[in-house]
């Protein structure tokens, strides 16, 4: 995730844009982490090179238009635009269906998407917009290059950046990426050009110059990720490539490498750009918790997301358990916390999440959290983990599924004295940790059915922001059992803090405290499983 920022010193001193000079199209590498798209442009070229429309008379129409602004009021509302961008695809899908049996020719798209063009149907009239395309959202998907095109977020057969004349300048709309594979993050990411000396000759090719002259204009760029959705849990094809519209970017800095000829941009993504998941919580917690993925398409496979954990029954109808307070204060008529306040519901604030927590795709780890805002470290609570208190027995039964199981373990390490955060005892030897119970000891000694040990969090159905917490064997947050004077004895609350000063956007990690080799699965095998958590004192399994 952490990526080495470039530094923002760039290759023209003169801080002006560079002019149009004459265009010397060859394949170029578009980089993340170094992975080059060769083989995709290739392809591309490969399958237009057969079509009839000369590049040189596409070279001259394009001297001759002008940009449009995407941001421009438009005359139809953006409502209107989106069931028009649905409208024009199915058209384009559909025309496909029926002029070729195999879908997949990219010589089939060119024609269809020529064949809407010339009916006036392309999204904007076939114009080339700069920045947000309306009628598109970050995040929507298209199965073909063609179709890009055809709702005018990238209007180029060839090449993997499209440009447009502005005041007299060429500077780039949109780039297609065709690597995703090795990034946690894609707010950053390097364009490598083609090589040539700009700063001597004054000449370089279109793409080279568009970007260049981006930097300067900090014009806004749309990014669009192509990958394969076999590796991301299908798509609509069930596997083959998909292309994901990544939001709008601009050209932060331009560097050259010593002795080198190319040129490298560091596109970083804008800010207050619409995210895939805005509100996991649906207005839920006092924060929302938006869910991002720079990685593929895959989306939060679904869950009931809830902000107080869910008892059994049995636990309210047993004298033993001792609790008093009901569903955690919901209930005024029945809570004896409702009732000793005159039936008003005592504030559970102490438990609202106070930092903007985002879930987020990782590369090896599945969906992972971190925070929009830096976390100072100390008595902060990050969450809590919620989820369905079961008791052990339970529990074993899920061995198989055991993901989201969090064991509470024998130990209470606070305990509220009131309402008052800042009463407790810290008193904590042992951690509580996620399954599996085989290793946590979770039913040792104990008879009583309110005992602590007996209990373990299910946050596979219903669960909050904590569920997605990853392990790491250096983690930066800690676990602490809370217990208020108002709960359930022996199940104390599994409170989650930071351990060390976090910076914004760096994951948040636990240690699941799991026992290597102690895993048993349901037919009585040992089960391992690795961790990828990247830390220099991995020891490479989870257990
Ligand atoms: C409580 S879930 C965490 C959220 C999970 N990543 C998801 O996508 O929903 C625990 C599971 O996440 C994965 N996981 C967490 N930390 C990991 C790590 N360090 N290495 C590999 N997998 C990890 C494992 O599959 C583990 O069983």
């Amino acid at each position: 995730m952490t990526k080495t920022k470039p530094s923002s010193s760039t290759t023209n001193p003169q801080h002006k844009p560079f002019q149009v000079s004459n265009r010397n199209f060859t394949e170029r590498a578009l980089l993340f982490k170094n992975v080059s798209t060769r083989r995709v442009l290739s392809k591309v070229q490969r399958n237009t090179e057969t079509k009839e429309t000369p590049i040189k008379k596409l070279h001259l129409k394009r001297r001759c238009e002008d940009a449009t602004s995407g941001n421009k009021p438009s005359l139809t509302s953006d409502d209107s635009r989106r069931k028009k961008v649905k409208t024009t695809l199915g058209n384009f899908r559909a025309l496909c269906g029926k002029l070729g049996k195999e879908l997949t020719t990219d010589g089939l798209h060119i024609e269809v998407s020529q064949i809407l063009k010339n009916r006036g149907k392309f999204i904007h009239d076939g114009k080339k917009i700069i920045g947000k395309v309306s009628g598109i959202e970050v995040g929507d998907k298209f199965l073909y290059w063609q179709e890009l095109n055809v709702v005018g977020l990238h209007r180029q057969n060839l090449s993997l950046i499209d440009h447009v004349l502005k005041d007299g300048n060429l500077i780039a709309t949109s780039v297609v990426s065709c690597h995703f594979d090795d990034m946690d993050d894609t707010n950053v990411f390097v364009y490598t050009g083609e090589g040539g000396n700009v700063i001597n000759s004054g000449k370089c090719d279109e793409e080279t110059l568009a970007l260049m002259n981006s930097y300067h204009v900090k014009n806004p760029i749309r990014v669009i990720i192509k990958f394969n959705s076999k590796n991301c849990g299908g798509g609509a094809r069930g596997g083959g490539e998909v292309y994901c519209y990544y939001g709008l970017y601009k050209v932060e800095s331009i560097w050259k490498k010593k002795g080198k000829l190319d040129f490298k941009f560091c596109l970083v993504r804008l800010p207050d750009q619409k995210i895939f998941v805005k509100d996991i919580s649906n207005g839920k917690e006092a924060v929302p918790i938006c869910v991002v993925n720079h990685i593929d398409s895959g989306k939060v496979p679904y869950f009931q997301y809830i902000t107080r954990n869910i008892y059994p029954e049995w636990l309210f109808n047993d004298s033993s358990v001792g609790r008093t307070c009901v569903d955690h204060c919901s209930d005024s008529m029945k809570c004896s916390c409702a009732l000793k306040s005159g039936g008003k519901i005592p504030s559970v604030k102490k438990n609202e999440i106070k930092f903007k927590l985002q879930i987020f795709k990782t590369k090896a780890k599945g969906w992972g959290v971190r925070s929009e805002n830096a976390i100072p470290s100390g008595n902060f609570i990050i969450c809590e983990y919620l989820g369905e208190i079961i008791e052990d027995e339970e529990a074993l039964k899920k061995v198989d599924n055991d993901e989201y199981l969090f064991n509470i373990g024998n130990y209470i390490h606070k305990v509220y004295s009131s309402w008052e955060e800042d009463s407790y005892v810290v008193d904590s030897k042992e951690m509580s940790s996620y399954q599996p119970l085989e290793a946590s000891g979770g039913k040792e000694g104990v008879d009583d059915r309110c005992d602590s040990g007996r209990f373990t969090i299910d946050a596979a159905k219903y669960g909050n922001v904590a569920r997605f917490i990853n392990h790491s064997c250096s983690p930066n947050l800690f676990v602490r059992n809370v217990l208020y004077d108002d709960d359930v004895p022996r199940i104390p609350h599994i409170m989650l803090y930071a351990a060390e000063n976090i910076p914004s956007m760096k994951e948040l990690t636990l240690d699941y405290n799991y026992k290597i080799d102690q895993a048993i699965d349901s037919n009585g095998n040992l089960k391992t499983k690795a961790c990828y958590c990247g830390a220099s004192e991995c020891i490479r399994r989870l257990y």
